[in-house]
């Protein structure tokens, strides 16, 4: 392992152009040299998926308002930099955990990868990886997690807590047998947001196949022959793997909503259940309200991620960078909070850094770059935004991350 990977040495977004002695060993598949930001890979998506695909990743629910909320919130403030101030040296290495990560971001959990980009939860897994950032990967996902822990020895996993405490039980005990070491219980969807984008644009869990589903793939011909047929070849109709301590149903079962259950009537009485049997770090994910991160913290979470799921359940939910300063005062500035939710430049997260925040997770971004150049793709989504980071750091005057604070902003009078 290198002992300071520069994730800012990446080549891209540069007025110049990258030469071979200012690259720290990165290297931009010629293929990707236009993508020089995360928009680009969503427009990119946008063409190679089926449009019930992209619909499903890009979609938020209802009136798309707590969706766009989030991205909108950046805009509360603006930025105060500091001039000479040398920082030749700046890093944007960050400890988290007792862990040394190469940068402050990582990859938030999302369901059903493999349907956007071939083996999709290994690819991010393994481009993290290599990044030396965390990834988390979902418990909706359809690739099973022994295989991601093998992957990558310093994944996280998230869990929907199933309902039943014997079946919470023996999934605890398969993500700590697998050697995950930070488990990531998802706390806000006790019922499945109203997503009407989805079945508009008709995606659906099971899978239906139609003509239409057809057609969709017939038009999109790198997907259908780059993610569904080889996957289906080689690895069989995927299922949802790792909801429970076995293989759940295959995803085009017509009883596959079991495998998202009943879980409105989940209490902390079932987080302190976890916290009893779980050793690792815990890490409750979706936590808006300062009570409940305060709740969370009594009941023993390590750490918790303010989010409101991508906008994709309670529509109008608080944007969670708006969120953050209310959840960090509750908490204190040593406890560990995290955030996700419409980070899309690297002045965001340094943002939500100067508000408190630990670490930045960033979820659609990397599927879209996952779906459009598999890996390497993931590789260059995260090191635009490292690059993105580090360039920021030097025009507002700071080495680490750390140093940034309240003093470098100014919220804007609404
Ligand atoms: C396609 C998709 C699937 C998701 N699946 C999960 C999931 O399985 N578990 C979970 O806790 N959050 C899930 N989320 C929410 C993300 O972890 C994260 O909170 C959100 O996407 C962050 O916002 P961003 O996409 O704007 O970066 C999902 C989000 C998307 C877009």
């Amino acid at each position: 392992m290198q002992d300071e990977l520069r994730l800012q040495d990446y080549p891209i977004a540069s007025h110049t152009s990258p030469t071979k002695s200012n690259t720290g060993g990165w290297q931009v598949p010629q293929r990707l040299r236009r993508v020089l930001s995360l928009a680009d890979f969503e427009e990119a998506a946008r063409r190679h998926l089926p449009s019930p695909i992209f619909a499903y990743v890009s979609g938020g629910c209802e009136t798309d308002r707590a969706l766009h909320g989030s991205e909108d919130a950046f805009a509360d403030y603006d930025w105060i930099p500091r001039v000479f101030i040398s920082t030749s040296r700046r890093s944007l290495a960050t400890t988290l955990f007792d862990e040394r990560w190469a940068a402050p971001i990582g990859i938030a959990p999302m369901g059903v990868s493999a349907l956007s980009a071939y083996r999709g939860d290994l690819i991010q897994t393994q481009a993290a990886a290599a990044a030396q950032i965390p990834a988390i990967m979902s418990g909706s996902s359809l690739i099973r997690l022994e295989d991601i822990a093998a992957a990558n020895p310093k994944a996280w996993f998230q869990a929907y807590v199933p309902g039943e405490p014997e079946r919470i039980d023996a999934l605890v005990d398969r993500v700590a047998a697998a050697g995950f070491k930070t488990l990531v219980v998802t706390a806000d969807v006790p019922v499945s947001g109203n997503r009407e984008n989805n079945i508009r644009a008709r995606f659906s869990t099971p899978l239906r196949p139609s003509v239409r589903l057809a057609w969709d793939g017939i038009t999109h011909p790198r997907w259908l022959f780059g993610t569904a047929f080889k996957t289906i070849l080689r690895h069989g109709v995927p299922h949802f793997e790792n909801s429970h301590a076995t293989r759940g149903a295959p995803i085009i079962a017509s009883n596959v909503m079991r495998e998202f259950g009943a879980r409105d009537h989940l209490n902390w009485a079932h987080v302190q259940q976890i916290r009893e049997r779980w050793k690792g770090r815990l890490v409750i994910k979706g936590i808006l309200a300062p009570e409940d991160a305060q709740m969370a913290r009594q009941y023993g979470a390590d750490g918790i991620i303010v989010s409101n799921h991508g906008g994709r359940q309670l529509d109008g939910a608080i944007a969670p960078l708006r969120a953050l300063p209310d959840v960090v005062r509750a908490v204190g500035p040593d406890y560990p909070v995290m955030i996700d939710g419409g980070f899309r430049r690297g002045s965001d997260v340094l943002m939500a850094l100067a508000l408190g925040a630990k670490f930045v997770f960033v979820g659609r971004p990397f599927n879209y770059a996952g779906a459009v150049a598999g890996q390497a793709g993931v590789t260059h989504a995260i090191g635009i935004l490292a690059t993105e980071m580090a360039r920021n750091m030097a025009l507002l005057g700071v080495l680490n991350p750390s140093e940034l604070g309240p003093q470098h902003l100014r919220q804007r009078s609404r």
